[in-house]
């Protein structure tokens, strides 16, 4: 049944050493699955990884580390390409296709600290590091004593920061680390209650493109697909959907399946976590989307769209200081950038 495989694959991925992680991953996957084609790998920058001087949120734009990617597919010059699914825009561009996603990893941010073993254990006004809206809005909810601040950079850097001392301690997926090789630097792990996951964290999905050469690549790849952790993404995704897919929102939705009974929670909350609310349903597994439809809608009753147009407008005027700074700096005859 195993179809018949090409001679050659090639995979598109960023340089990070996560990205290279989870391409050769797959590589590997494959190279066992069809011995005889050869599986190669493209290493590319994208502008995501330029950009390392503003938070994310702030530099916003959707599919960000994705674009250099997708031309690479498109000009024929890469098959496929593999993401973390929480990095993905909610709907492709015209011409590509999600063709796997793959079992899920541990789904829970991780406490990374040298001095203290929780967020618990924090003195009042400690440092601590994420560029996520969703991990500070829960954080700051849950712990005000605690000051947040910006964390950006590839899973070293960020390491390396913290252990600068620059930071008390810094929240990252479990996922990234454990595929790394660095779960010796997880204190702890904060359980769903304390920080609800973003969708389709710790999941990793695979992009192709749509193209008329006779090569069924989902077909092909239909092996390293996992039911389960497409209905939870499936489920995820859609209330982050519903309230426009952007990740300048702290939003967080998760999912887990029980026999084929699916349980989603999801939380949206302004970034300073002063207003938060939460939505569960449990419904068939089978029912993913309609069940991510049910909790949006949940949200949307104890106004979402007000929390999250609050949060828009921040995030606007955050760009309009950050352009305001680049023009002066600019002016000034040196590039913020
Ligand atoms: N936005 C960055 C990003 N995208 C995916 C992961 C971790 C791995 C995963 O969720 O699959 C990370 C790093 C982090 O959040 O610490």
């Amino acid at each position: 049944m195993v179809q018949n495989s090409p001679s050659r694959l090639v995979i598109a991925s960023r340089e990070s050493r996560l990205a290279m992680w989870q391409a050769e991953h797959v590589r590997d996957r494959l190279t066992l699955l069809y011995p005889q084609c050869d599986v190669k790998i493209v290493g590319m920058t994208t502008r995501g990884d330029q950009i390392l001087d503003r938070t994310l949120s702030k530099v916003g734009g959707k599919g960000l580390f994705v674009k250099e990617l997708e031309v690479a597919m498109a000009e024929g010059r890469a098959d496929l390409a593999v993401h973390c699914l929480k990095d993905m825009p909610m709907e492709l561009p015209e011409g590509f296709a999600m063709a796997a996603v793959m079992e899920r990893e541990d789904a829970r941010d991780a406490f990374v600290s040298i001095d203290y073993a929780s967020l618990d254990e924090l003195p009042p006004g400690a440092m601590v590091g994420t560029s996520s809206l969703r991990r500070q809005a829960l954080i700051a909810a849950r712990y005000p004593q605690l000051v947040i601040k910006p964390l950006r950079g590839n899973l070293d850097t960020r390491l390396a920061k913290l252990d600068r001392g620059e930071y008390a301690a810094i929240i990252l997926a479990a996922a990234g680390l454990k595929r790394l090789g660095l779960a010796e630097r997880i204190r702890s792990l904060l359980s769903p209650e304390t920080s609800l996951p973003a969708p389709g964290q710790g999941t990793l999905a695979i992009e192709i493109p749509e193209r008329d050469d006779g090569l069924d690549l989902v077909a092909l790849l239909a092996p390293l697909h996992h039911a389960h952790s497409a209905l939870v993404s499936i489920a995820e995704r859609k209330v982050s959907q519903v309230f426009g897919g952007s990740c300048q929102i702290p939003l967080a939705s998760y999912a887990t399946i029980d026999g084929d009974q699916m349980h989603l929670r999801a939380m949206v909350a302004t970034p300073d976590g002063t207003r938060m609310i939460s939505a569960e349903a449990r419904g068939p597994a089978a029912d993913a989307e309609a069940l991510g439809l049910q909790v949006a809608e949940l949200l949307r009753v104890q106004d979402a769209e007000g929390i999250l147009a609050a949060c828009l407008s921040e995030a606007a005027q955050a760009d309009d200081d950050a352009r305001s700074a680049e023009l002066a700096a600019s002016a000034a005859g040196k590039s913020a950038v």
